[in-house]
């Protein structure tokens, strides 16, 4: 039996670099592209074929900032699949996203300097919105529609015998002090994206707590920076070619730089060869590349525990609960 690999965000940057690196280890997979657009769905399709002539690659329209649209989508890949061995939790935004200059000048001559590289901590403030469902758009995105997917493809997960993974893509400016439990969505404050990041934290230990003994089993990866359409809308294009020896001399000092999508996928591959109950739920596995563009996974300890993660879950819980009330079959 073919195994079957699902990739929220797989048009572009670290997901389509992992597509393309998954299917270079093994063309028996069969990959579905869970997207936004189909016309980028298809396009990614396309060049995803061209490498890999003979890969079995479809594609599902799915909207993780649409409620309405993660339930079609679900349902879709509920008819299409008896099984989902590995659903990657990749798609993610930073909306209308501001560099503090002064913030980078003073970080420049302190002694965090390094880790201001390497997380990006204090440099940025993101303008949220809300989206049709009354949520905030970032949290939608990056953590609660694909919660709600994963919740949709529970029988397709949980398989005993043959576990199944889910694997999202967090960041390593996840942090704890911008996310706060009595307001998980963050409306307040402009941090939406490390806030929404400590949340998929969170959500991951909580869901191994949950589903391990149902054989689902949750990790979080760290790509580094990547170049992306998400970095390309932090600063322009030009800008980042024109600092790029700047950023390789970096890497000198940090091993955060990734900067390709392939290298930035380095934990996302790296996760699939592994045996699940080998891994550390409380750990993140960060792709790291060396000064000599070597690349390695290193995990590292999250700043979390299981008590802050269940009182996250619960809320996450009641949310649904609300949610789904306005999506009872036939409303939708
Ligand atoms: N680049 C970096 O340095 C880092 C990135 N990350 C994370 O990596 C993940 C991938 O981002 P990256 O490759 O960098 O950036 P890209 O912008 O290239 O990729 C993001 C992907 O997510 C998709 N997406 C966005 N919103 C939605 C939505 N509502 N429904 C479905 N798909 C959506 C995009 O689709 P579309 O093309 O339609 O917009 C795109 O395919 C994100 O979760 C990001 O937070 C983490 C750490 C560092
Ligand atoms: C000389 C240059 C390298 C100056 C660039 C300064 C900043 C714009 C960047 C330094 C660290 C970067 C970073 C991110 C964005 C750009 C920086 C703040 C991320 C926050 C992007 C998204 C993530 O998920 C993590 C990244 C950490 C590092």
């Amino acid at each position: 039996m073919r195994k079957v690999v699902v990739v929220t965000g797989a048009n572009s940057g670290i997901g389509l670099a992992l597509c393309q690196r998954l299917l270079s280890q093994d063309d028996q997979i069969h990959l579905c592209l869970a997207c936004r657009s189909m016309q980028r769905a298809e396009a990614a399709r396309s060049a995803l074929l061209s490498s890999h002539p003979s890969a079995d690659v479809s594609i599902v329209q799915v909207d993780v900032g649409s409620i309405k649209s993660v339930l079609q989508g679900a349902r879709i890949l509920t008819q299409r699949y008896k099984q989902i061995d590995y659903l990657y939790l990749n798609a993610g935004i930073m909306p209308n996203p501001q560099v503090s200059l002064k913030a980078f000048v003073k970080g420049l001559f302190s002694r965090k300097v390094i880790s201001m590289f390497a997380t990006g901590e204090g440099l940025l403030t993101q303008k949220d919105s809300v989206t049709e469902d009354g949520l905030q758009k970032v949290f939608e995105t990056n953590v609660f529609g694909h919660y709600i997917l994963i919740k949709e493809l529970e029988p397709l997960l949980c398989h005993n015998n043959n576990p199944s993974r889910l694997i999202w893509t967090s960041s390593s400016n996840a942090r704890k002090s911008a996310f706060s439990l009595s307001d998980y969505q963050h409306r307040q404050g402009q941090e939406s994206y490390s806030s929404s990041k400590y949340a998929t934290d969170l959500l991951s230990v909580a869901l191994n707590t949950h589903y391990n003994i149902k054989g689902l089993y949750s990790s979080v990866v760290c790509p580094g920076l990547v170049m992306t359409n998400l970095t390309y809308g932090i600063l322009p294009s030009f800008f980042w070619t024109l600092i790029m020896p700047v950023m390789w001399l970096i890497r000198l000092f940090t091993n955060s730089f990734t900067i390709s999508p392939h290298n930035g996928a380095e934990a996302l591959v790296w996760l699939f060869n592994q045996k699940p109950e080998s891994l550390d739920p409380l750990a993140k596995y960060h792709s790291c590349t060396s000064g000599l563009a070597n690349s390695y996974v290193t995990p590292l300890k999250m700043d979390l525990d299981d008590t802050s993660s269940l009182s996250f879950y619960e809320k996450i819980l009641d949310l649904e609960k609300q949610v789904r009330k306005r999506f009872v079959p036939g409303n939708c």
